[in-house]
């Protein structure tokens, strides 16, 4: 395998903030990397340090075996960052066609209008586009020159349920093509459909590194839910074996566990007044949740 990225104690510090506090990841070519954090855990800038548009404070960046400024990197990389800027009195068309001519392998701007959804716009000035569509033609504007990586940082806020189901089938057939992708995003959902390997970070530290399933297998286990009757307390269900979190909702309680066939039998045992019984995987969103709470703990 061939590494797409290579980032070796990388920290960023800001007047009085370190952003990225000693991050260290390999990334093989054709991952599709999700990079998961709260607000402010140093995903921008750690990819914009991978892009060379900010220097590391110390550590290095190494993208596709060179440097991220070396312009024969440059050429294998498309990035989509959050801002998309467009350029006033140029049409959608034109916008992409401009793109394409930097690069010396484009795909045809029909290929890219089709990928971003944006046919029935091609002759929309750029500026009139909505915020949704605007992400689609900067998302076209980064694959504009078949790029080997490509970075997306939070691509899909604004796009409705359409143009995020097409944006996630051009990602899949961007990584059956060994395509290297990574993104940011909020939902977690997005990260659970397309990535193959997930980074979750907080306070510029890398805190979970795995498979969608690896994380929600390690953090939370499975889930038990049902509903409580009225004698049921906190207190009791807290006494179980191998509880790790409880949630309520009303009268209905979560259950989360590493091992809940055991949990049942005890809930079971103990006579727990249940009904409308449940078992199922904890999703991402609850995996995400217990690390970050777990290390603002910690
Ligand atoms: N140019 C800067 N000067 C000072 N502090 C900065 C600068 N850029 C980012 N920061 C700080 O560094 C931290 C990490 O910011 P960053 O934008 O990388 O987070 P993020 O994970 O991308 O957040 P979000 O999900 O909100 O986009 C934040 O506390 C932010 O305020």
């Amino acid at each position: 395998m061939t590494t797409a990225i290579e980032l070796r104690q990388v920290t960023k510090q800001f007047k009085g903030k370190k952003a990225v506090d000693g991050l260290t990841l390999t990334v093989e070519q054709g991952t599709v990397l999700a990079l998961l954090g709260p607000n402010g855990a140093g995903k921008t800038t750690t990819i914009s340090m991978i892009l060379g548009l900010q220097e590391p404070t110390s550590g290095t960046v190494k993208l596709l075996g060179g440097h991220p400024k070396d312009q024969r990197v440059r050429d294998r990389i498309g990035a989509m960052l959050q801002d998309v800027s467009v350029i006033d009195n140029l049409k959608v068309a034109e916008t992409i066609d401009l793109f394409r001519h930097y690069y010396a392998n484009p795909l045809s701007l029909e290929q890219l209008l089709l990928i971003s959804g944006l046919e029935a716009e091609r002759n929309k000035m750029a500026s009139a586009l909505s915020g949704g569509q605007q992400r689609r033609l900067g998302f076209a504007m980064a694959a504009a020159g078949d790029p080997e990586i490509i970075f997306l940082d939070e691509p899909t806020v604004g796009m409705d349920v359409s143009s995020r189901q097409l944006f996630w089938d051009t990602i899949r057939a961007m990584a059956a093509r060994g395509k290297t992708v990574v993104l940011t995003t909020h939902y977690l959902e997005e990260a659970d459909q397309l990535a193959d390997r997930v980074v979750v970070i907080n306070n510029g530290k890398l805190i979970a590194d795995g498979t969608p399933s690896e994380i929600k297998a390690a953090t939370t286990g499975r889930v038990i839910s049902f509903t409580a009757g009225a004698g049921v307390t906190h207190e009791l269900l807290r006494a179980m074996p191998g509880v790790s979190d409880i949630k309520w909702s009303g009268r209905r309680v979560e259950m989360f566990g590493p091992d809940t066939d055991r949990l049942l039998t005890a809930l079971i045992d103990k006579r727990v007044d249940m009904k409308d019984i449940e078992v199922r995987s904890g999703g991402l969103e609850d995996a995400f949740q217990t690390l970050i709470q777990k290390t603002n703990a910690g």
